[in-house]
């Protein structure tokens, strides 16, 4: 482990007020379907400090995968967007088909929550790596792509990367193709890496290697990565800032350590609630009650419903995500909080 332990204490190294890699300005995304579009994402705003670790959290259909999917258009077939989506200083939206193919081949590159489908079962990984580099960069020689997927394998440690590079992946395990992946996204020179539930389909042990792996590829590379995950353990000892979305919105952001020390929205505390690690290994608390369904949002506060603070005001006006902290830039949406913050 490295010295900001997994899971232990972590200062984030990346103030707030450093330039933006990833901006994403009132976004919303709609999904065209039988009897009317709906709504997925209502207003997402966010950046993402260049050389930072953001990380996405919420239940399962907050809209993490559907914000983080966004950043690179890799939306479902007829999804509508608006808002802007920055990557450095290009608009996603405006990329043509040719810019949005290289910019997905070298730029920004992902990894999905399974290895096993996300690689050709016929092809060798050698073949695969020397593919990703080269379709990054077409100038790169075959032999020179082979020696850097080499280096790469040999970076993501694994152990003989010169014979492992014949390997298929049926013969290695899940951990393994998680770094074969990443080494594939490596040999791109990206300068942003988008994580869907990586460590989801691995075994505990070898789910905190990956996240120790991406934690060195960030501090050592300056790689700038999102990570979308409903593990709020995931995140501890790993992303310098926290967006915690909930029914397509977002609720809370701010440096991770903050917000799990202190989080501001009922939600992120009920949230951090069922994280077993975060309560000292307690059986873990499920929140009660559902999220509304998409098609059927209230008029106010979504979590209105399943908060024990609920006042007549959050069932009719909706928050917004306002600062209730200059310096960190810790915002919430949550109108009890904003009133306390006004009184103080
Ligand atoms: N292709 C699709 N067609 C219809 N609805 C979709 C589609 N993709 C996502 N949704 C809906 O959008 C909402 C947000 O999904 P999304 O996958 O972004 O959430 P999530 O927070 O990542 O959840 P999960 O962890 O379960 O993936 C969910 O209600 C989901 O059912």
């Amino acid at each position: 482990m490295t010295a900001t332990a997994l899971g232990g204490p972590h200062q984030p190294v990346v103030p707030a007020d450093v330039p933006p890699a990833v901006h994403l300005e009132d976004v919303t995304v709609s999904l065209p379907r039988a009897g009317g579009d709906l709504q997925i994402l209502h207003g997402v705003s966010f950046k993402v400090p260049a050389g930072s670790i953001v990380a996405l959290a919420g239940e399962s259909g907050s809209g993490k995968s559907t914000a983080a999917l966004s950043l690179m258009r890799l939306l479902p077939w007829g999804a509508r967007v608006g808002g802007r989506i920055s990557v450095g200083d290009r608009d996603v939206a405006t990329m043509s088909r040719e810019e949005l193919r290289q910019f997905r081949a070298s730029e920004a590159r992902i990894i999905l929550q399974d290895p096993w489908s996300s690689l050709h079962p016929m092809h060798t990984v050698g073949a695969q790596l020397v593919e990703s580099a080269r379709a990054a960069d077409p100038s790169l020689s075959k032999k020179d792509a082979r020696a850097l997927a080499v280096e790469t394998m040999a970076r993501v440690r694994i152990p003989d990367p010169e014979s492992r590079l014949k390997s298929y992946p049926h013969e290695m395990s899940g951990g393994q193709l998680q770094r074969v992946l990443i080494a594939m996204a490596l040999v791109a020179r990206p300068t942003l890496l988008l994580c869907d539930e990586p460590t989801t389909a691995l075994d505990v042990s070898t789910q905190a290697q990956i996240l120790e792996l991406l934690l060195e590829l960030n501090r050592e590379m300056g790689l700038t990565i999102v990570i979308a995950t409903h593990d709020l353990d995931v995140i501890a000892g790993l992303a310098d800032r926290l967006v915690v979305m909930y029914a397509g919105r977002v609720v809370e952001e701010g440096p991770t350590a903050e917000v799990m020390a202190a989080p501001r929205h009922p939600y992120t505390w009920a949230l951090l609630q069922t994280a077993p690690k975060h309560n000292n290994g307690e059986r873990m608390r499920t929140i009660e009650g559902r999220p509304p369904a998409l098609d059927a949002l209230p008029p106010g506060c979504a979590f209105a419903d399943r908060c024990e603070f609920t006042t007549n005001a959050c069932r009719t006006e909706r928050p917004e995500l306002l600062l209730v902290d200059e310096p960190t830039r810790h915002r919430t949406a949550c109108l009890r909080v904003q009133a306390e913050n006004q009184e103080a």
